[in-house]
C-alpha cells in the first residue's frame, strides 16, 4: 500500500537537451520503465493527427523511434500517463468522447515481447480500454463447403440481437450476391499486407490462394455493440486465434465425407471446377488438423443440417435453457454505493463512491491522475482542497484482461461522491 502520484505532464524539450529533435510541438508526457524513458507526444499541428512515441534508452544514451502497432488514439487535447505493472502505460486522453478516452500503450507485455523478437526492432502497441467484460467470441471453423456459413446464418437469424458477425478482410473477388462490408471487406493485397504489418489483424492466413484475415476492429466492433462475436475462419486462423489473447470458444464443423463436401460445393456453384478441386485438396488436411490438433473445444458433424444446428445451439446454451431471444447488454446507468479507501499524504481516506455502469467514461476534460495500488484517481484540474473534488472518478485496473492487438477489457469505473463526508461511515483516518 502506498501513495503514488504518477502524472507526468511537463515540457520535456528542456529535459532532453542532448541534441535529439523531439518532434512534438503540442504536449508530451514521459514515463520511465527500467532503463528506458517512453515519451508520448502529440502535435498541435492540424496536419498531423496522430500520437507519437519515442524512446530514450538511458543505458545506451540513444533515442529510438519504435514500431507502433495497433490502432492509435484519435486526436485529442492532451493526456495523462500512468505506468501499470511495469509493462503498459495507461494513457487517459483529454477532451475525447466517453467511449474513447482510456488507452494502453503496451511497452513490455507478452505480445510486445513476441513482436520485438519477430521484428528485431523496438516495438510498442496500442490497445483501447473498455469497461467490463464481453462474452467469449465463438470461432467456427471447418473445410470449405461444410456448412459454416449456413449454420452461422441460421444462428444470426434466430438470435439477431445476441450474435454479431466478424466481417473478415479478403483479397478474393466478391461473389455475385456478396456485399462489401457485410460478407467481407474486399481489399487489395498490398493494403491488407500493410495493415497486417501495422498490427491491425488478430489473425490472417493464405486460404485457397487468397489472403483472409480478421481485423481486431471487426471483433471489437461486435463486442462494443453488446453482441457475442462469431468468427468464420479456416483452421490456420483458428490456430492463430487460439494462440492470441482472445479468449474464445472454438468449434470445428466436420463433413460426413469428402464426397459430400464435393457435392455441396458443386451444388453451391460459386467456384470453378479447378477452385473446387483446390478446396477439396485443402479440406483433407483441415479435417485431419481439426480433429486431432487440440485447437477445438467441440467438433460437430454437419450431416443433417437441422440436427447439427440443434447441437450447435445446445453447446452455446441456446437449447431452451436460456431465453430464445436474449437482449444485448444495455448501456445501463446502475448506481451502487461503495466505500473506497486509499492512502495519501500519510492519511487513509475513506470516501463514498458510486459505481456507474454505463459503457462510456465521462472524464473531466482537464484532469490530474494518480495511482494508488490498482486504483487510478482522476480529479478535475480545478484547484481544490486535496479531497476528491466534484467530477472525480476512480478507475479500478485490478481485473484487466486481453490487450494488444485487441481491446483491454475489465476496466471498472467509480464516480466519487462530491460530498464524501456526508455520513458517519466516511471520513479521514490517520495511519497507525
Ligand atoms: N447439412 C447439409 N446438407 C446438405 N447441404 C448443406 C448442408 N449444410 C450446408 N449445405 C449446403 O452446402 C453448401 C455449402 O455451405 P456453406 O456455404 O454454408 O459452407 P461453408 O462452410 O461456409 O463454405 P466456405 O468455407 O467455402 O465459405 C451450401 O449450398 C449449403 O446450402
Ligand atoms: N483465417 C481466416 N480464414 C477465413 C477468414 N474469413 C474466411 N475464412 C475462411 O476462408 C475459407 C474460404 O472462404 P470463402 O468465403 O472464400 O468460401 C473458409 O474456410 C473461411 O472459413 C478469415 O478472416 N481468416
Amino acid at each position: 500500500m502506498g501513495e503514488a502520484p504518477v502524472i507526468y505532464v511537463e515540457n520535456l524539450k528542456d529535459r532532453f537537451s542532448n541534441g535529439f529533435n523531439l518532434r512534438f510541438k503540442g504536449f508530451e508526457t514521459s514515463i520511465d520503465v527500467g532503463d528506458k524513458t517512453f515519451v508520448i507526444g502529440s502535435n498541435n499541428n492540424d496536419s498531423i493527427s496522430s500520437i507519437e512515441v519515442q524512446i530514450y534508452d538511458k543505458s545506451k544514451g540513444k533515442w529510438v523511434i519504435p514500431t507502433v502497432l495497433g490502432t492509435e488514439p484519435k486526436r485529442y487535447e492532451g493526456h495523462s500517463a500512468i505506468l501499470l505493472n511495469e509493462d503498459r502505460i495507461m494513457v487517459i486522453t483529454w477532451g475525447s468522447t466517453p467511449d474513447d478516452c482510456i488507452w494502453f500503450l503496451e511497452v513490455d507485455t507478452e505480445y510486445v515481447k513476441q513482436q520485438k523478437k519477430a521484428s528485431g526492432t523496438e516495438v510498442v502497441a496500442w490497445s483501447k480500454g473498455v469497461r467490463g467484460d464481453a462474452e467469449k467470441p465463438v470461432v467456427i471453423s471447418g473445410p470449405s463447403g461444410v456448412g459454416k456459413g449456413t449454420l452461422i446464418n441460421m444462428l444470426m437469424k434466430e438470435f439477431p440481437t445476441m450474435f454479431g458477425f466478424s466481417v473478415s478482410h479478403t483479397t478474393r473477388a466478391p461473389r455475385s450476391m456478396e456485399k462489401n462490408g457485410v460478407h467481407y471487406h474486399f481489399t487489395e493485397r498490398s493494403i491488407m499486407e500493410k495493415d497486417i504489418k501495422d498490427g491491425k489483424f488478430l489473425e490472417f492466413a493464405s486460404v485457397h490462394g487468397n489472403l483472409y484475415g480478421t481485423s481486431t476492429e471487426a471483433v471489437e466492433a461486435v463486442a462494443d455493440s453488446g453482441k457475442r462475436c462469431i468468427l468464420d475462419i479456416d483452421v490456420q486462423g483458428a490456430k492463430s486465434v487460439r494462440a492470441s489473447s482472445l479468449d474464445a470458444v472454438f468449434i470445428f464443423i466436420s463433413p460426413p465425407s469428402v464426397a459430400k463436401l464435393e457435392e455441396r460445393l458443386h451444388l453451391r456453384g460459386t467456384e470453378t471446377q479447378e477452385q473446387i478441386q483446390k478446396r477439396l485438396q485443402n479440406a483433407k488436411a483441415e479435417i485431419e488438423q481439426g480433429k486431432s490438433s487440440g485447437i477445438f473445444d467441440h467438433i460437430l458433424c454437419n450431416d443433417h443440417l437441422e440436427k447439427c444446428y440443434d447441437d450447435l445451439k445446445k453447446l452455446l446454451g441456446l437449447d431452451g435453457t436460456t431465453s430464445t431471444n436474449p437482449k444485448p447488454c444495455k448501456k445501463s446507468h446502475l448506481l451502487i454505493n461503495y466505500i473506497l479507501h486509499y492512502k495519501a499524504k500519510g492519511l487513509t481516506i475513506y470516501t463514498k463512491i458510486s459505481i456507474t455502469a454505463s459503457k462510456g467514461i465521462n472524464l473531466p476534460s482537464k484532469h490530474a491522475a494518480s495511482k494508488i495500488n490498482n486504483k487510478i484517481l482522476i480529479k478535475s484540474e480545478t484547484p481544490g482542497s486535496g479531497n476528491p473534488s466534484k467530477n472525480s472518478i476512480v478507475l479500478d485496473v485490478s481485473l484487466l484482461k486481453g490487450g494488444a492487438p485487441s481491446r483491454t477489457r475489465g476496466l471498472n469505473v467509480y464516480a466519487v461522491d462530491p460530498n464524501p463526508f456526508s455520513d458517519s461511515l466516511n471520513g479521514i483516518h490517520k495511519l497507525s
